[in-house]
């Protein structure tokens, strides 16, 4: 027997119908529909949902009162009924009116995909940076939803669609929200505003960053423990990572970096939380490097980097430095192994391999290290010596004539940033030191 909505029990299994309805749409964008679904397979059990069945429906456009048909809506209530389902969760983006017509209809607590990424959202944030961005993201996906009396809203029961903003604040109406909005806002933007200066401090004390990008489950949080020794929590869960940890990771010639685990990535990802967890995501933006974390093993590898791209260029960070790691090399199967891209820039790892770790962190280190140039300075250009002094690792100085010539180790990334004021004095004529082994 189905439950009903007026449930409030908070320790109320979900145990859901899933439902996609696949329009031209959908066809258009040539993502995988069915790929789609085993995702929201996995989002829904990472959320604590018991899933019972999943329904299909191929349709040309939404139906603007219920989403999928009418048909397919009596479908959903014979399968709820018969298998005991109190939630029906869709995998595309629903109407406040289509909710409430839903629920009438099915007498079920309805659910998207948006509402479910961000239900495991709350459930995962920490830090308050975290925790006021998700309730941020939560806010302005309701309140275009709500309707004239909060109905739907004060409807739900316990379990998922309900953590984070509590349910005597969503009851009130849409001015209390918005204010709510405009009070997290600035909550943020003051946590945005500490972010920035411990970066810049960061930056003053010539700390390098790294950042792990990577679709969820990929495996970044292993490899920052791996890499650093840090207590990090790992789930083979969506999402078990949502806030930002930095650990100091060691590189094989004694250098320090900051290694910073990123918010997986997913398609689809919600505008919303992009939007709330912009100020989280451009920190990949500082990184000199970024280290793109893939599962390998997975069969939808190729779209899961298609996205990661995708969100990076969003973010302005398509044109950093990067180097791909095709994790979980120890579960592909031969033929997997076999179809991965290889050469400069690609590495095939297990994080659970010492020797594949240590070859992480040498191909960190060649690619930070940058190189080494031999400028000359007219001796009356003081600026530019303390300039070099400041941005790269001066090896040596040597006088000839009224110049004077530095040897400087530089990393690509100050190199990017300061190579303009000091490309014209580069001496390509003189010999470079040999390098340090
Ligand atoms: N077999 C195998 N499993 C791995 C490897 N690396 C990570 N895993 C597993 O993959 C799952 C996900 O790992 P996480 O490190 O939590 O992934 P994540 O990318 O941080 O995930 P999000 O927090 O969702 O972004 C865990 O069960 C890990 O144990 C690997 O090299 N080989």
């Amino acid at each position: 027997m189905a439950i009903t909505t007026h449930e409030t029990d908070t320790d109320i299994q979900d145990r859901a119908i899933l439902v996609s309805l696949v329009t031209d749409e959908i066809k258009r964008t040539g993502l995988d529909p069915e790929y789609s679904l085993q995702e929201l397979v996995q989002l829904a059990e990472t959320a604590g949902v018991e899933v019972l069945d999943v329904l299909r429906q191929n349709k040309e456009t939404p139906d603007s009162r219920w989403f999928i048909g009418k048909g397919k809506v009596e479908e959903v209530r014979m399968a709820a009924e018969a298998l005991g389902a109190n939630t029906a969760i869709f995998d595309q983006e629903l109407s406040g009116a289509q909710v409430r017509n839903l629920e009438e209809a099915l007498d079920l607590k309805i659910i998207d995909r948006t509402q479910l990424i961000l239900d495991i959202f709350a459930g995962r944030a920490k830090t308050r940076e975290g925790i006021i961005q998700v309730e941020l993201a939560q806010l302005s996906y309701l309140l275009p939803r709500l309707s004239g009396h909060g109905k739907n809203l004060s409807r739900l029961g316990g379990g998922i669609g309900t953590r984070g903003p509590g349910e005597s604040k969503l009851e009130t109406d849409r001015r209390h929200i918005r204010d709510r909005i405009g009070e997290l806002k600035r909550q943020l933007d003051e946590v945005v505003k500490t972010r920035t200066l411990h970066r810049e401090r960061r930056r003053k004390s010539g700390a390098v960053q790294v950042a792990l990008v990577g679709y969820t489950n990929a495996g970044k949080s292993t490899l920052l423990k791996q890499l650093t020794d840090a207590d990090v929590y790992i789930e083979n869960q969506l999402f078990a990572t949502l806030d930002p940890t930095s650990r100091a990771f060691e590189l094989p010639g004694g250098k320090e970096v900051v290694l910073t685990d990123t918010v997986g990535f997913i398609q689809n990802l919600p505008h919303e939380v992009v939007a709330a967890f912009r100020a989280t995501l451009e920190e990949v933006n500082e990184a000199s490097l970024v280290l793109h974390v893939v599962d390998a093993s997975s069969p939808n590898r190729e779209e899961q980097m298609e996205v990661v791209q995708r969100i990076l260029g969003e973010l302005g960070a398509a044109g950093k430095p990067q180097i791909v790691l095709f994790n979980k090399i120890d579960i592909c199967s031969p033929e997997q192994r076999e179809m991965l891209p290889s050469g400069p820039g690609y590495l095939k790892i297990s994080a659970f391999s010492p020797d594949d770790l240590a070859r992480v962190a040498e191909a960190v280190q060649d690619e930070l290290s940058g190189e080494t140039l031999t400028f000359r300075i007219p001796g009356n250009r003081g600026d530019l010596s303390s300039l070099l002094y400041r941005v790269g690792d001066v090896l040596d100085q040597t006088f000839d004539g009224s110049d004077i010539l530095y040897h400087v180790r530089l990393n690509k990334d100050d190199y990017e940033k300061w190579g303009y004021q000091l490309a014209e004095y580069v001496d390509e004529s003189a010999e470079q030191p040999a390098e340090e082994s």
